[in-house]
């Protein structure tokens, strides 16, 4: 590699996809995250961690504007840029951030359709019609939620017919179909089984290759597995941020470390 080359790759490494500034988020008059600062490298796996009730799916639900569908709640404080531009600029149409930032939710929630149209619903309301360009996106969506080998033969039939597992891994095609940068996963396998959970936490790793990923768990053991970075959260304050080696092996402070081993939460 030319040292040109070279430098341009650790600019874009060090390049921030999610920036988080000086954060305060409220529903209604209550306060649900307190002066946040946190950045999100590209390609990286950022896990949040915190006892229940601490923010972390606010601030997950923050990054795609899903909050907005709260009446009432709003970030009150500091701003929110992703790729160097502030989300609630006027100039940024949610339904756009949204096919940029895609979300997997905790309960799979396949649409009553078949497979095959379950990941074809994004691409086509963006426009895509001609049959052989879908018939692509959905092999290239499901081969990379590593389920094509499993329902090739079946895309016709309903989601509904797979297991709980596949139908969070079809959620996942789901998301990936229409191309995002960055992919929001809210306790993914917390329905899932252990067998089921090997198999999505493998396949967050392989999509790391490809996307910036932030995924809430409570599962400890899951978040030093699958991701590079962890936040600790706690009553709506991030209390530590580092790479998850460090954050597990060595916290600085006294609440992450009580968390971690299992005092509290
Ligand atoms: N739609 C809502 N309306 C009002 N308050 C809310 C709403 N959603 C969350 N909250 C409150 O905001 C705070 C943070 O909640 P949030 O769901 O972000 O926490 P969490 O860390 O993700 O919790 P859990 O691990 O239980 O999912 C809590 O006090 C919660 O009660």
């Amino acid at each position: 590699m030319h040292d040109m080359e070279k430098k341009q790759t650790s600019v874009e490494k060090t390049r921030a996809v999610i920036e988080v500034e000086g954060v305060d988020f409220c529903y209604g008059s209550s306060r649900a995250l307190k002066g946040i600062d946190l950045i999100v490298p590209p390609r990286e796996i950022v896990a949040f961690i915190g006892p229940s009730g601490c923010g972390k799916s606010t601030l997950l639900r923050c990054f795609n504007r899903m909050n907005d569908l709260v009446p009432g709640a709003k970030v009150t404080k500091g701003k929110i840029l992703i790729d160097g531009t502030e989300i609630h600029s006027p100039d940024v149409d949610p339904v756009e951030l949204r096919r940029r930032v895609g979300m997997v939710f905790q309960k799979s929630n396949p649409f009553p359709r078949s497979i095959y149209e379950n990941v074809a619903y994004g691409p086509r309301l963006t426009g895509v019609v001609e049959k052989s360009e879908m018939d692509g996106i959905v092999e290239k969506a499901l081969r990379g939620s590593a389920l094509w080998d499993e329902v090739k033969d079946r895309l016709n039939e309903s989601a509904f017919g797979l297991s709980g597992g596949q139908q969070q891994r079809l959620c996942i095609a789901r998301a990936i179909a229409v191309s995002p940068e960055i992919l929001l996963m809210d306790e993914p396998c917390s329905a899932l089984d252990p067998i089921a959970t090997a198999k999505v936490e493998e396949l967050i790793l392989e999509l790391r290759k490809e996307f910036t990923i932030v995924i809430v768990t409570h599962n400890m053991q899951q978040a030093t597995r699958v991701s590079d970075k962890t936040a600790f959260f706690y009553l709506g304050e991030l209390v530590e941020y580092g790479t998850t080696s460090a954050i597990f092996s060595n916290p600085k402070k006294r609440e992450t470390e009580d968390y971690i081993s299992g005092r509290f939460g």
